[in-house]
């Protein structure tokens, strides 16, 4: 045979494998996905605003999707039931947390963190019954409301002291969602409102991992609350001033206090609206399946990357009447909520690897809006309408606003 017909032939046999493979395997196929090349199979199609190319992706190749970059493969779950499957049904072998193979080289450490934990083994076992027993059990966040409620009443003597100064309310109120962790565990302040506590340098260490897209430790999760600013409640005066009229009627002139929040529906309504509009965590936190499985007939390798894209299901207006205006009122006479029971709405995530730290979250973030809105009326820097707010976002693990709200504040007599 002449020699350049065998060496064509030589090269079509990965082909062919591949080819009768999947014609005689006894397993379901792939799920459904664009073209993949060989070799760098979808990596050009993707790009920064990971969260909505996959949503685009979703609406034509369906609610579980596949991807694939070199060998690695990716599933996208897009629906309500599709994140039921991954995260109820199928949780068990989908439990594993995919860790990118560069964490480990930059730092071994990272793969031990909690969050990165790649399998639901003893020591994250260990951590987990830390913080539902020790850190965050309703009795033990009792016990430590008034560290809350004095790290937000220092928030507000500080912003007080910035009257009429543009403030960078994230970095500021990141301070006082650190402090209060830092108190909870250690009874000491990390931080400071001058970048001067004892965690400036670790806090340069989370900003620089969360920037390289890696899998966070406990403590990276600060960042994200930082994102859950007022941004939507200044472009829309409407929910700001309902929001300012049910914490004038219940709570009068005082201080707010966690006790007040019970009282409050607007206002869990606003942080619910904010969660299902910009979840911190658009994709959830990327899970690995540990071992291979059929979920909505479809096979889903060992070792597949999983995903929920919580941001697309947040959007969809077969779920959501209007899914792009922000409209607290929706959450008023609904029963979402952030147990993670109905899939629709799972900002937190569900299952075994559901958010711990989420007891804790659903007190702080709703004390620290009240306390911003009670106290202070805020102005856009620059003279900016609130109609020219830039909404765009940024996703690195966490989902951040492109441009960080500069306001300034004014005391409220
Ligand atoms: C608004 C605030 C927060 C949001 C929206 C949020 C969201 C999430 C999400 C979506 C996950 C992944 C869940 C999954 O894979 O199903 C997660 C995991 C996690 N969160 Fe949070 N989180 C928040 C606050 C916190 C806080 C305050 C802490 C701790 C102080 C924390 C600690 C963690 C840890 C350690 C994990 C990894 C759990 C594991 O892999 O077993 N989070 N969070």
């Amino acid at each position: 045979m002449d020699p350049e017909v065998f060496f064509s032939l030589l090269l079509l046999i990965p082909f062919f494998y591949l080819y009768f493979k999947r014609i005689f395997s006894k397993n379901p196929p792939l799920p459904p996905g664009p073209f993949a090349w060989p070799i760098v199979g979808n990596f050009f199609q993707m790009g920064r605003q990971l969260h909505y190319i996959l949503a685009n992706l979703a609406r034509i190749h369906g609610p579980l999707m596949s991807l694939r970059f070199g060998k690695q493969i990716t599933i996208i779950a897009s629906s309500p039931d599709a994140a039921r499957e991954v995260l109820k049904t199928h949780d068990r072998d989908l439990s594993g947390r995919y860790i990118a193979n560069a964490v480990p080289l930059i730092n071994p450490k990272l793969n031990f963190a909690f969050g990165a934990s790649p399998e639901c083994n003893d020591y994250w076992r260990g951590l987990r019954v830390i913080c539902k027993s020790d850190l965050f059990s309703a009795k033990v966040l009792e016990s430590q409301n008034h560290i809350r409620e004095k790290k937000v009443s220092e928030l507000v003597v500080f912003l007080g002291s910035k009257e009429g100064e543009v403030v960078n309310l994230g970095e500021t109120v990141y301070v006082t969602f650190s402090n209060i962790l830092s108190n909870a565990i250690f009874s000491v302040d990390f931080f400071d409102f001058v970048d001067k506590g004892i965690g400036k340098d670790l806090r340069k260490l989370i900003v620089e991992i969360v920037e390289l897209r890696m899998i966070p430790d406990l403590s990276d999760f600060y960042p994200i609350l930082t994102r859950l600013d007022f941004q939507e409640l200044m472009r829309n005066q409407d929910v700001l001033h309902k929001l300012r009229d049910e914490l004038k009627r219940e709570i009068g002139k005082e201080m707010v206090k966690e006790s007040h929040l019970a009282h409050l529906p607007y206002l869990e309504a606003c942080v619910k609206e904010t969660l299902r509009l910009y979840p911190p965590g658009p994709l959830l936190l990327p899970r690995r399946a540990l071992q291979t499985c059929q979920v909505m007939g479809y096979t889903i390798p060992k070792d597949s990357k999983i995903l929920v894209n919580m941001w697309a299901i947040g959007r969809d207006p077969s779920i959501f009447n209007d899914p792009l205006r922000f409209k607290p009122e929706r959450f008023l006479d609904s029963s979402l909520d952030f147990k993670g029971t109905n899939f629709a709405y799972t900002p937190f995530g569900a299952g075994r690897r559901v958010c711990p730290g989420q007891p804790l979250a659903t007190k702080q973030v709703p004390l620290i809006l009240a306390s911003l809105v009670h106290s202070f009326d805020w102005f856009l820097s620059g003279g900016m309408k609130s109609t020219e707010l830039d909404m765009n976002d940024h996703f690195a693990i966490t989902l951040k606003k492109k441009q960080p709200l500069q306001l300034i504040p004014k005391g409220r007599k």
